[in-house]
């Protein structure tokens, strides 16, 4: 999908070096809004010490001249001068280090936040499970964190190499115009030697960047608090250490072989560039001793053509990072250019309280177009005020269509009704905010608790009474009040508390605890319009699972409800229960009505039923402890 955009190799060199100079010109004018002062100060500090060596080498000659004719006056004038040049090279070096460092301070603050809003702005979840976008991200961030510091700073550098380059070229052209010219001429292949290298390593880091994704993931999963544990039980650590070696391995290989390449064509450059540098001291030499130059003309000679080929190093190989970065930079800059993925109408409705009904008519969705329909014309109507349980066995598109209720996507064919108007025509934002959710797959923070819970209703995240009584409703107060600093705990073992001095440590909870905890989470946002609980009781004791049902009843006040769960036994209170089968609606009516209808629901409740041994189960006492029941 991205592919096209984002992952093809740009094969048109013209094409390329556009690319590479929009970006650059983009990065600078970044630096440049970051901090004004502090980059015109370190492009002022960097021309001038461009300008020092050539200053210093005309002093020089003068000085060897001065010596050679006795009774030269000027001498300590330009002693004193040598030594000023000589301190100004001295102390320009740091000063530009340090107002380099200034700039790429304020610029990394500002790009961070250029970065998240890039990301930030990307309504849907398509985006973020596409992996040539992942790629693009990856290598967005990269260039974010280090290309525009690079940018900055290769192409001041540049500035100032070539400074120097014209204060050098003048001093040979004025002692051998042919010698000034062939110097000149030596230095363009030279430039495009390096560009080329430059352009060689940016595509070798996009084209690895799968491998060094790969690699890190490996990585990763070997220190995972959440994945150690069975990468011990199962004994994966070579077999992930040897994966991550090997994606690692392609990615140097890859660089090495980029390496010999830019190796291979830059050597040529050198030997031709020692060659013209001999060829002139042999002249020189020559010229000398003929009387044609003075010792101080062949000291700045020297000089000269010494700093002609360092400052063609200088600025090709500046030149080539300047464009090695410009062209990575391309995959930030570009990043806000990445189409929403999911269409946002020009002036969108405000949401209405859900006050009739929600309506899904005749939606068909799959992932991808190549992928297979999850959903095959679903015609569902969650009336206002009501509780709608769906069942289906594993893989029917239960949490697939949660999402589509929160508009994570659109469906390819159909709509959704909110009180009649298509949720398209709403902000996202807008409708997600008359939502709560407790996904199958909720998020686990390394926060506090109380945070944990607030994030709810991120507004009210310090409003402790709410969280208080949100807890409460979802049963796990108690155990967060015992928790070593109650809410302020941290839940987490990879993070110790920030803040106040002497803190407690991170705390873990156990799964039913943490599922409880994301249930408090969505009763943060007890006066949404839509719950929506996708598995809430999966983890916990039926105890648990009875008083937070109880909780959601009283907290609903009126809300409509959606309950997804595969212990039939919980939603027998549901106004109406669902069957999706086959992507689609395969049985409907109340708990009675779909036991009478002898189907696939009254199926699944007598297979159920029939892994419970009476009297066992505390919360429930006709139907104990549930056995694992195939599909559900
Ligand atoms: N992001 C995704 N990209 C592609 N396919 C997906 C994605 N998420 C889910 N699927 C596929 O969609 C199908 C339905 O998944 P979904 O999670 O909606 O099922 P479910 O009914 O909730 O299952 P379960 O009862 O196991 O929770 C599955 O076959 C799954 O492979």
């Amino acid at each position: 999908m991205f592919g096209e955009d984002f992952g093809a190799a740009d094969t048109k060199e013209p094409r390329r070096y556009g690319e590479a100079l929009r970006s650059a010109a983009a990065a600078v004018a970044l630096a440049w809004r970051s901090s004004p002062g502090s980059v015109t100060a370190y492009v002022t500090v960097s021309v001038a010490s461009g300008l020092l060596p050539t200053a210093a080498a005309l002093l020089v000659s003068r000085l060897l001249d001065g010596l050679t004719r006795p009774g030269d006056e000027g001498l300590t004038t330009v002693t004193l001068l040598l030594i000023a040049a000589t301190l100004g090279t001295s102390l320009t070096v740091p000063l530009a280090d340090f107002l380099r460092g200034q700039s790429t301070r304020a610029l990394r603050l500002r790009v961070q936040d250029e970065l998240f809003d890039g990301v930030n702005r990307l309504p849907g979840l398509r985006h973020f499970e596409d992996p040539s976008f992942l790629d693009r991200l990856r290598l967005a961030q990269q260039a974010a964190s280090s290309a525009p510091d690079l940018l900055v700073g290769s192409l001041v550098s540049s500035v100032q190499a070539a400074v120097m380059l014209a204060g050098f070229l003048v001093t040979v052209f004025v002692i051998n115009p042919v010698l000034g010219v062939v110097t000149l001429l030596l230095a363009l292949p030279a430039l495009r030697t390096q560009l080329t290298a430059g352009r060689r390593r940016a595509e070798m880091l996009r084209d690895t960047m799968n491998n060094s994704r790969r690699e890190m993931f490996y990585g990763s999963l070997l220190t995972d608090t959440d994945t150690v544990k069975e990468i011990r039980l199962y004994g994966l650590q070579r077999f992930f250490s040897d994966r991550a070696g090997a994606e690692l391995r392609t990615v140097v290989t890859a660089e090495r072989g980029t390496e010999v390449r830019n190796l291979r064509q830059r050597t040529p450059d050198l030997l031709l560039g020692v060659a013209v540098f001999g060829a002139g001291l042999l002249w020189a030499v020559r010229a000398a001793r003929q009387g044609e130059l003075s010792i101080g003309d062949v000291s700045v000679f020297i000089a000269a053509t010494a700093g002609i080929q360092r400052g063609v190093g200088q600025l090709a190989g500046t030149a080539s990072v300047a464009y090695q970065a410009s062209l990575t930079f391309t995959a930030f800059r570009t990043l806000g250019e990445v189409p929403v993925d999911l269409p946002l109408p020009a002036a969108p409705e405000a949401v209405p309280p859900l006050a009739d009904c929600l309506e899904l008519q005749d939606v068909w969705f799959r992932y991808t177009p190549e992928s297979p329909w999850i959903l095959r014309g679903v015609d569902l109507t969650l009336t206002a005020g009501t509780v709608t349980a769906l069942v289906g066995v594993n893989g029917t598109g239960k949490s697939t269509l949660v999402k589509l209720l929160c508009r994570m996507y659109d469906p390819t064919r159909g709509r959704i009704l909110w009180n009649g108007v298509d949720i398209r025509e709403f902000a996202p934002d807008a409708l997600r905010e008359r939502v709560a959710a407790v996904f199958q797959d909720y998020s686990r923070y390394d926060l506090t608790a109380g945070e944990n819970i607030g994030l709810g209703r991120v507004d009210r995240l310090d409003r402790e009474d709410l969280v208080t009584e949100a807890a409460t409703a979802a049963g796990i107060h108690p155990r967060l009040s015992r928790l070593g600093d109650g809410y302020r705990t941290m839940l987490s073992r990879v993070f110790a508390a920030t803040g106040a001095a002497g803190a407690a440590e991170g705390e873990l909870l156990s799964g039913g605890e943490w599922q409880r905890v994301a249930v408090a989470r969505a009763f943060m946002r007890r006066d949404a319009d839509m719950m929506i609980l996708d598995e809430p009781s999966s983890g916990l004791d039926a105890a648990a699972e009875q008083e937070i049902h109880d909780s959601l009843r009283e907290l609903r006040a009126g809300a409509t409800v959606l309950v997804i769960s595969h212990r039939l036994s919980t939603l027998r209170d549901a106004d109406r229960i669902v069957v999706l089968g086959e992507g689609r609606v395969a049985e409907s009516g109340t708990h009675a009505e779909l036991l009478d209808q002898e189907g696939e629901f009254a199926r699944l409740w007598k297979l159920q039923a029939a892994g419970y041994e009476a009297g066992d189960d505390a919360g429930a006492p006709a139907e104990p402890t549930p056995v694992a029941a195939p599909g559900l």
